[in-house]
């Protein structure tokens, strides 16, 4: 079964391609005056503004999603991704665009209703369900059970923000008995220190970040802690958005598989990565504070970085430029290679 799955995710994954990018428009908001994009067909996106310079263009995309298509429909689309991460593969999932352009909604969602949960705690629960599905089988089949019996899945979960260019923990204080192994709960005070990354031969690896190891979907201690880390993010007031997004949010859960009889043992990351805003500095007026300035320009420097490994990726050319910044350095391990990359292009279909 287990030989199947991963034959049948390589086929798609190479029918589809190994970095796909969808278009997600979300509907206009009170104010904001009509909408001048529309999406003639599930892969086009079509932006229309008669009278000025740009006229109509046509955007094309592996997936495009409107105003109508709920959570439930995007996160379908990522599904069959998000499971090969217990099959050994390594996934980034990250929204791209403007600020108040809906990369919040599509990657966290809103706890308001269960229903407009997004991307994240969606990917989270399906990643458990799925060991509680395999341990299942792996008890009714008895020992041996094909090759998918005997395996043994855990996840680690983390979760931190890339802020001008510092790596900071956002799960600092998680109860230290669930703070896993080398990876302690740092101590008070000591959580917003910038983290060092430090890239093993495959495997990228961020010195002394906590760590919420889980083997089962608690749901109240991870949405907590989750929750808890969100609401650390850092956050400021542009003219574009009341409260918006100035650093790039990570929530990884690495995945770690281990088949004792044989002595073997494996690890994949799934990266989920809510992108700071994409605005230019003069539209959104952040210029006006030094740190606005600060922070746009890192901001830049990363999407910029992120964009040129994503043309090379493309290009499949000899070298990559992983290491132009910190972004691009913690992503090295799931973008190219073996791994699966989806990107959401996140817009507001207002002009
Ligand atoms: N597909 C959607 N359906 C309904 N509401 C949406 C959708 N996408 C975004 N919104 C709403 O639009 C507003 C802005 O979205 P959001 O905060 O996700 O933007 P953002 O791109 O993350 O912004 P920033 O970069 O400034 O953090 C929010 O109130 C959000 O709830």
């Amino acid at each position: 079964e287990r030989r199947r799955r991963r034959l049948l995710q390589n086929q798609l994954q190479e029918l589809k391609g190994s970095i796909r990018v969808m278009c997600r428009v979300r509907p206009t908001a009170a104010g904001e005056g009509a909408a001048v994009v529309t999406i003639p067909t599930p892969t086009d996106v079509l932006v229309a503004q008669p009278g000025t310079r740009e006229g109509r263009r046509s955007f094309a995309f592996d997936q495009a999603f409107g105003p109508g298509s709920g959570q439930e429909a995007v996160f379908e689309e990522v599904e069959p991704c998000v499971e090969s991460v217990l099959d050994g593969f390594n996934v980034c999932i990250f929204a791209y665009g403007q600020t108040g352009s809906g990369k919040t909604f599509t990657m966290e969602g809103s706890s308001r209703e269960e229903g407009l949960a997004g991307i994240n705690p969606r990917a989270l629960r399906r990643l458990f369900e799925m060991i509680a599905e395999r341990k299942q089988l792996a008890a009714m089949g008895g020992r041996g059970g094909g090759e998918s019996g005997g395996w043994e899945y855990a996840v680690s979960l983390s979760y931190l923000e890339i802020y001008n260019e510092n790596l900071r923990d956002l799960l600092g204080d998680v109860p230290a008995a669930r703070a896993g192994g080398a990876a302690a709960a740092p101590k008070k005070g000591k959580e917003r220190a910038s983290l060092d990354i430090r890239s093993t031969g495959e495997q990228v690896q961020v010195l002394g970040l906590s760590s919420l190891q889980a083997d089962l979907y608690f749901a109240d201690e991870v949405e907590e802690a989750l929750r808890r880390g969100g609401g650390r993010r850092s956050v400021a007031a542009t003219k574009c958005n009341a409260s918006s997004s100035r650093s790039h949010p990570t929530l990884d859960a690495e995945s770690l598989q281990a088949l004792p009889s044989r002595r073997e043992r494996r690890h994949a990351p799934l990266h989920l990565v809510d992108l700071a805003g994409s605005e230019r500095v003069k539209k959104s007026d952040v210029s006006g504070q030094a740190t606005g300035m600060l922070e746009a320009q890192a901001i830049n420097k990363s999407l910029s970085a992120l964009g040129n490994v994503m043309a090379k990726l493309q290009e499949k050319a000899k070298h990559v430029p992983f290491r132009d910044s910190k972004l691009t350095q913690l992503l090295a391990d799931s973008l190219g290679g073996n791994s699966k990359t989806f990107m959401f292009v996140n817009i507001n279909p207002s002009a």
